[in-house]
């Protein structure tokens, strides 16, 4: 996994008549293999961010690079190929299938991706076993409290085996205590799989997790902080 490196990245919306600047020249390189909080106050573009780091929204200027390819310029067919491929995704919501079990939801990105059955059981029965599901995989997500929900969004996330999961406000639903202890599984998982997490968050315990933070306000990126470096950006 490379970094994931936007440059000079903008983006509008256009409201009837009005337009939004959502994000303006974004300069940002997201180092791999860490757990980074994107963090700023509400319509400050956090979840605009994810989307363009995620290949769900494109920008309206700039370059957005992911693992050296740079999805800006690849077709929709491709960018959807690319997230089933290499991204992982957790919402505030969980964004589970309500008809599907535990391990239905699991086993459902690798179902898209085509990886063979017997595969796809190992690789769900161990991902629920490691969020601590083991004993739950038959129960629909209205049979389980909202952190075991995002237990399961988390194994959803890390099914096919992605380089990069990105979590919008991930603990936003949870109180506090279920809150603490997704985050520590989410940095566990992040560990054990080798894989570069990025978050929006105002949860402060999700700071005190994160190796490195970016700060947006009204769409600009304010400071950098990374954990570990002698030295903090600021802009
Ligand atoms: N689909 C849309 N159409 C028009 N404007 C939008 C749209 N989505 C977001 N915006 C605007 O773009 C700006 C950034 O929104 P974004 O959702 O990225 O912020 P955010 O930091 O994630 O906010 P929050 O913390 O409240 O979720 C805001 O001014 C918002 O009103």
């Amino acid at each position: 996994m490379h970094s994931i490196i936007l440059k000079h990245v903008g983006k509008v919306y256009h409201l009837d008549s009005v337009e939004v600047p959502a994000l303006v020249d974004i300069n940002l390189e997201i180092l791999p293999r860490r757990f980074t909080v994107i963090s700023g106050p509400s319509g400050s573009g956090k979840t605009t961010l994810l989307n363009l780091m995620g290949c769900i929204d494109r920008p309206d200027q700039g370059e957005v690079i992911v693992d050296n390819q740079p999805v800006h310029l690849l077709s929709d067919d491709a960018l959807s190929d690319f997230r089933a491929r290499h991204l992982g995704f957790i919402f505030q919501n969980f964004n589970l299938l309500p008809v599907l079990s535990a391990y239905e939801n699991v086993e459902y990105p690798l179902l898209l991706t085509g990886v063979p059955a017997k595969q796809r059981r190992e690789r769900v029965l161990g991902l629920l076993d490691a969020v601590g599901l083991a004993d739950k995989g038959n129960n629909r997500p209205g049979q389980l409290s909202g952190g075991q929900r995002q237990r399961v969004a988390i194994a959803r996330a890390l099914a096919p085996a992605p380089m990069l999961v990105l979590a919008d406000e991930p603990t936003a639903n949870l109180d506090s205590h279920t809150g603490a202890a997704i985050i520590a599984l989410m940095r566990k998982m992040q560990h054990d799989h080798d894989v570069s997490f990025v978050f929006s968050s105002h949860d402060p315990q999700v700071h005190a997790e994160a190796d490195d933070a970016v700060f947006l306000r009204d769409g600009r990126i304010t400071s950098i902080q990374r954990r570990d470096e002698p030295g903090t950006e600021k802009r």
